[in-house]
């Protein structure tokens, strides 16, 4: 006999805590932090873990958990996730983002299920089993993180994190971050990021009215940017398409906004060409292309001054560490902490895909060039990439298989002795 839905759900499972995790808007633009780190911290203290709350910028916490090893001289291993989501369009879903309804096929539908909401759980939750079922206990500490504003850009969360005190005396050897779904049966493992820039291109010109044809108005000068630029565009796109490189291998450049004419009530004023105009980009380097070529093509051909045209790049973070190395985790033995990983994720019955870099950007980087080796892994395997798109979801099954794999790598990372600091 079938359990109502309500009677189901006011069980207290893995399953009904991800949910509740999930019903907890912390979508831009108003990210509700508090419930979601009121709710981590009750779940981290059922489970007798200690947890501190960081208040580095007002109305944006950061919860560390944290699970004592027996050597507190060895460096920690620490599981990262963020706090907030992408803004969702209800009108657009199934079921509604906030819902986390889980269909009788097992599906839950919510913002967040997969990036990242899923992995912030599945760490709680894999300690819990570790702790209550398998009588564990760590060699070197465990801590988790969950840190508020990755989604835009991470200044007052990630950032601001790994520069506190607080961070410096977890001694960090070690992060696991988020990764992304795997289409396949082999699980993804990302060594680094594509850098973000924001672009913005302005092009002033001659107003005048708009039968006239005349040269240098300022959209004639944003338009043959947006050309130039979409060439560009293209050559990297196809070097994909044929197959010679990666997406993350190339440049993107991605028109997201186009800003001008003059506003009227009904619309814009037709009969009259703007003396202003501007476009936006998201623009996305390889950690090992070179920024100082590109802003010199941004200055010579995509915004020329001899066109009338300024921009403005805002990059969003470090494109290298200390050292002057792009932010690149290594794949060989010459990190033991990958040896240490691999092996875990075969322990437990699974597959990696090989390494990739990550054609967007995640908090890793602020890790990363602190020179703290860093992987992201979200272990969702047979399914499809849906972050930032309508009607994310995660199977129930998936769900559960990403605690056991998180296991398996807390005990082999935890048990891990090799590295003295
Ligand atoms: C500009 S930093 C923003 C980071 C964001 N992360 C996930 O989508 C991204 O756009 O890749
Ligand atoms: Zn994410
Ligand atoms: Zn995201």
């Amino acid at each position: 006999h079938l359990r109502r839905r309500d009677e189901q759900e006011e069980e207290d499972t893995p399953i009904t805590r991800f949910q509740k995790y999930l019903r907890i808007n912390t979508a831009h633009p108003n990210p509700d932090y508090s419930s979601a780190i009121s709710f981590l911290n009750s779940q981290a203290q059922s489970i007798g873990l200690r947890s501190q709350i960081l208040l580095l910028t007002p109305d944006k916490p950061i919860l560390i958990v944290t699970w004592p090893g027996s050597d507190p001289s060895l460096s920690s291993i620490l599981l990262n996730s963020h706090l907030d989501s992408v803004p969702a369009e209800p009108d657009k879903w199934d079921h509604p983002p906030f819902s986390a309804v889980r269909t009788s096929d097992g599906k839950i539908f919510a913002r967040g299920a997969q990036d990242d909401k899923c992995i912030g759980m599945m760490f709680l939750e894999a300690i819990r089993n570790l702790r209550e079922l398998h009588n564990f206990r760590p060699i070197r500490t465990i801590h988790l993180s969950y840190v508020p504003d990755e989604e835009i850009g991470g200044l007052d969360g990630a950032a601001k994190f790994v520069g506190s005190k607080e961070f410096e005396e977890l001694n960090v050897g070690f992060v696991l971050d988020e990764g992304q779904a795997s289409t396949t049966d082999e699980f993804r493992v990302f060594y680094s990021d594509r850098s973000p820039w924001n672009l913005i291109i302005r092009a002033v010109g001659t107003p005048g009215h708009g039968s006239r044809m005349y040269d240098n108005s300022a959209m004639e000068n944003l338009m043959k940017s947006v050309e130039i630029m979409t060439r560009f565009r293209e050559t990297q796109f196809d070097i994909v398409k044929r197959g010679w490189a990666a997406s993350w291998e190339v440049i993107s450049v991605n028109p997201v906004y186009l800003k001008a004419g003059i506003p009227s009530p009904s619309g814009f004023v037709m009969n009259m060409q703007p003396s202003e105009a501007e476009a936006g980009f998201d623009v996305r380097m390889p950690p090992t292309a070179d920024p100082d070529l590109l802003k010199q093509r941004i200055a010579d051909e995509w915004a020329p001054a001899s066109r009338n045209m300024t921009f403005q790049i805002t990059e969003k973070g470090p494109m290298r560490d200390h050292m002057g190395h792009p932010l690149m985790t290594s794949i060989d033995d010459s990190n033991p902490w990958w040896s240490v990983f691999k092996q875990a994720i075969s322990a437990a019955g699974e597959k990696l895909a090989k390494p990739e870099i990550l054609a967007s950007t995640t908090d890793a980087r602020f890790m990363r060039q602190k020179g703290i080796p860093t992987l992201g892994f979200s272990p969702m395997k047979n399914t499809p990439i849906l972050c930032h798109d309508h009607n994310e979801f995660l199977q129930d099954t998936v769900y559960l298989k990403g605690i056991k794999v998180y296991e398996s790598i807390l005990v082999s990372l935890s048990s891990f002795n090799g590295i003295s600091s």
